[in-house]
């Protein structure tokens, strides 16, 4: 046989489900979160000579992970516990190099009851989520974050014609169509130094980049989920100087009309009003979008 060696590694904890309850008197904070830790460094002896005395078990990071909850004031800051963890396991263990920490923010609404916002009562007001994948190492930290899972719907307002066409098309031209997508989002902050990540308002800017998401996708006329894709992206970095890219994954989700003419029902062109979604397959439209960088 060929001689073989260690590539790389990775390991660690994953799906370490935490919630945390920040009391200001009779007014609670929700943060739920799911973590996963990764290390990579000098591991390879556990992987090739069965020796394990340099393995950091992943059972003592499931317990960090809760330690280091317990003692932050910055859980809710997903992309700053994040850091703070990864730079815990590279300043601990001088063996560890490189620590990626990714972490998922799940959603709680504070309920809106009798006209007022409830003290210590939450709902779930949709699926998308706040993400993060933070590496440490000891000479860098990159930090990208994430919109997840965020399903829209617009009636009108989208068109798609002017495609190529062969033998292969079947498809009409649609020049009003309904356009459905569940927006992934990941931006790439443009990080200077280890201390610089505090000053960074990570949640204005998720909050900022699902509006212009929002936004854009409402009041422009689409002309292909790729155009959409495309000004959802230049908006959000003409916005936000601390994004260097942003990467969309938009899924085609389509509705088609159902044939009722035969049934001697009108159902095409401006009488259109009956419509079967599709869940499979769904067009996938992904692109990254970064700044020109200055040639100074
Ligand atoms: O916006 C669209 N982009 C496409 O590439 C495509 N392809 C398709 O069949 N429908 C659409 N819609």
């Amino acid at each position: 046989m060929s001689e073989v060696y260690l590539k790389e590694q990775e390991y660690g904890k994953d799906r370490v489900r935490l919630a945390k309850v920040v009391k200001t008197g009779k007014w609670h904070e929700i943060i739920e979160l799911t973590v996963c830790v990764l290390l990579d460094g000098e591991f390879e002896d556990s992987y090739t000579k069965t020796d394990n005395s340099m393995i950091v078990a992943t059972d003592s990071m499931k317990n960090t992970i809760y330690i280091l909850a317990k003692q932050s004031s910055c859980v809710e800051n997903i992309e700053i516990f994040a850091t703070e963890i990864g730079k815990h396991f590279i300043t601990t263990y001088s063996h560890v190099h490189k620590a990626t920490i990714s972490i998922i923010k799940h959603k709680w609404t504070r309920m809106l009851i009798d006209g007022k916002l409830h003290d210590h009562s939450f709902h779930r007001d949709g699926e998308d989520v706040h993400d993060t994948k933070v590496v440490v190492s000891r000479k860098s930290v990159t930090i990208e974050s994430g919109l997840k899972n965020l399903l829209v719907l617009k009636t009108t307002g989208s068109a798609f014609y002017g495609f190529l066409r062969d033998k292969y098309t079947t498809l009409p031209e649609a020049d009003d169509r309904i356009l459905s997508t569940n927006v992934d989002a990941t931006w790439t902050f443009n990080i200077q130094n280890m201390a610089s990540v505090g000053k960074i308002p990570f949640n204005d800017i998720f909050e900022s980049v699902k509006q212009i998401t929002l936004h854009t996708f409402a009041t422009h006329n689409s002309a292909s989920v790729q155009a959409t894709l495309y000004l959802m992206a230049k908006n959000v970095l003409k916005k936000h100087s601390q994004i260097d890219s942003i990467r969309y994954e938009l899924p085609n989700k389509h509705y088609f009309t159902y044939d009722l003419e035969r049934f001697g029902l009108k159902n095409t062109g401006k009488d259109a009003d009956i419509f079967v979604p599709f869940n499979d397959p769904a067009g996938l439209i992904i692109a990254t979008v970064a700044r020109v960088k200055s040639r100074l």
